[in-house]
C-alpha cells in the first residue's frame, strides 16, 4: 500500500467519520489518500458510531492503545480494510456538544481592539489576566465542503439585510474526548482533550459590531462554524509540542502551565485557490491547556464532543493575520488576489480553504487535514 499524500503517514493517523454508497457512518484513520475502516479492521464496535464520540469517550489508555493497534496493522503493510477517499464521503467527526471560542492571539486581539475601539487601549484590561471566551452554537458546527449562506441580520440601526462583512477566522479547535464531574474543575490538559481539528469561524463584522456590546458576540458568528473532517490525536503532535509565549504578568495559580502545550502548528489560508495568509499558531498568548483550566475553573463540567477554539490565530506580520477584518483593516484596503483582483470581504462563491502542517514524529510534517467552504447567496438575493 503506498502512502501517496505527503504528511498522512504512520505519524499522523487522523481519526474522522466516513461512509460509503448510502452505507451507515463508520469511523476511520486517514493513511495516505485511503481510510482505514476501524470497525472492520479492529473488530469493536465503537468505531460503528455516527460520530467519534463513543470512541473519545472510552479515554486516554484506549485511545493510545488503538493508535498503537491501528500503526501495527498499517506498518505491516496489512491493506484490507483501506479504503480509496474518493469512494467516501466525509461526515462531521463529532458530536458537538458545547462550543466555546476565546480570543487568544495577541496580535488579533491588538488589531480588532484597534480597529473597533479606535480611541482606546487596543487590549481590555482583562485581556494578559485571563483567556476571554464566548460560547457559540454547538448546533451550527458543520464539516468542511458545507455551503455558508451569507447572513442576513441587523447592520446598523434599522437596517436588516445580507452582511455586506463576510468574513473568517482562521482557528485551532480541541476537542474534549473525556468528562469531567459537574462542580470540579477539570482535570489534567492530556487526560480530557481527545485532539486537534481546524475551524473557520465565520462572522459578519457588520451584524457583529452592532449587535456584541456588551454580552459579547451573537447572531454575527452562529450561523456556521466549519471544522475539519479530521481530528488529529495529541499523540500525533508530541513533536509539535513547544512551550508557548512567555507571559506578562505572570498568570495566577490556576491558569499556570505545568507542561508545554503550545503547538509549532503552521496554517495557510486560501481564498479561492489562492494563499492569502500563514498565521503561525506557534506564538499564541494562551494556550489550550491554559484554555481548558479556564474554562472549567467555576466548576462547570465538560461533556464528551466539547469543542473550544484558539480564536483568530494571527502573527505579528501582515502576511500573518487570520481574518480579512485584519488583512484589509476593515474593508479600508482591499487584498490584492494574485489573480488581480481585489477583496475587502468575502464575495458570493468565493471558496476559503484553511489548511496546516505540524513536525512529525519522523523528521517530517504531519498535515491537519483542511476546513473549506464556498458562499452561497443571501436567502432574499437568491
Ligand atoms: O475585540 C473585539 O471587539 C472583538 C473580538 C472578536 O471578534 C472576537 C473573536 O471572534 C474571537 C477570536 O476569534 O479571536
Ligand atoms: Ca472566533
Ligand atoms: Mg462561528
Amino acid at each position: 500500500m503506498t502512502n501517496a499524500t505527503p504528511g498522512f503517514g504512520l505519524d499522523n493517523l487522523p481519526y474522522g467519520v466516513f461512509a460509503r454508497n448510502g452505507e451507515p457512518p463508520r469511523t476511520g484513520v486517514r493513511f495516505g489518500d485511503h481510510v482505514l475502516d476501524l470497525a472492520a479492521a479492529l473488530g469493536d464496535e465503537v468505531f460503528a458510531a455516527g460520530s467519534l464520540n463513543p470512541f473519545m469517550a472510552r479515554g486516554r489508555a484506549f485511545w493510545d492503545d488503538t493508535r498503537g493497534r491501528v500503526r501495527d496493522l498499517l506498518a505491516t503493510g496489512e491493506d484490507r480494510h483501506l479504503i480509496p477517499l474518493h469512494q467516501v464521503t466525509l461526515l462531521l467527526p463529532v458530536e458537538v456538544a458545547d462550543y466555546v471560542d476565546f480570543y487568544c492571539s495577541l496580535e488579533h486581539a491588538s488589531n480588532v481592539g484597534q480597529i473597533f475601539r479606535p480611541d482606546q487601549e487596543p487590549l481590555k484590561p482583562n485581556w494578559r489576566h485571563l483567556p476571554v471566551g464566548y460560547h457559540g452554537r454547538a448546533g451550527t458546527v458543520v464539516v468542511s465542503g458545507t455551503p455558508v449562506t451569507r447572513p442576513s441580520g441587523q447592520r446598523r440601526p434599522g437596517d436588516v439585510g445580507p452582511t455586506a462583512k463576510l468574513d473568517i477566522e482562521a482557528e485551532v479547535g480541541y476537542v474534549v474526548g473525556t468528562p469531567s464531574a459537574f462542580g470540579s474543575p477539570a482535570g489534567a490538559f492530556a487526560d480530557h482533550v481527545f485532539g486537534v481539528t481546524l475551524l473557520n469561524d465565520w462572522s459578519a463584522r457588520d451584524i457583529q459590531a452592532w449587535e456584541y456590546v456588551p454580552l459579547g458576540p451573537f447572531l454575527g458568528k452562529s450561523f456556521a462554524t466549519s471544522i475539519s473532517p479530521w481530528v488529529t490525536p495529541l499523540a500525533a503532535l508530541a513533536a509539535a509540542r513547544v512551550p508557548g509565549r512567555e507571559q506578562d504578568p505572570q498568570p495566577v495559580d490556576y491558569l499556570r502551565r505545568s507542561e508545554p502545550w503550545g503547538l509549532d502548528l503552521a496554517l495557510v489560508v486560501e481564498l479561492n485557490g489562492e494563499p492569502v495568509a500563514r498565521p503561525p499558531y506557534r506564538e499564541m498568548y494562551w494556550t489550550p491547556d491554559q484554555m481548558l483550566a479556564h474554562m472549567t475553573v467555576n466548576g462547570a463540567s465538560l461533556r464528551t464532543g466539547d469543542l473550544f477554539a484558539s480564536g483568530t490565530v494571527s502573527g505579528p506580520e501582515f502576511g500573518q493575520r487570520g481574518s480579512l477584518l485584519e488583512l484589509t483593516w476593515n474593508g479600508t484596503d482591499p487584498i490584492k488576489l494574485p489573480s488581480g483582483e481585489t477583496r475587502a470581504f468575502l464575495e458570493d462563491g468565493d471558496t476559503v480553504t484553511i489548511t496546516a502542517t505540524a513536525p512529525g514524529a519522523d523528521g517530517g510534517r504531519i498535515t491537519l487535514g483542511e476546513v473549506s467552504g464556498t458562499i452561497l447567496p443571501a436567502r432574499d438575493a437568491r
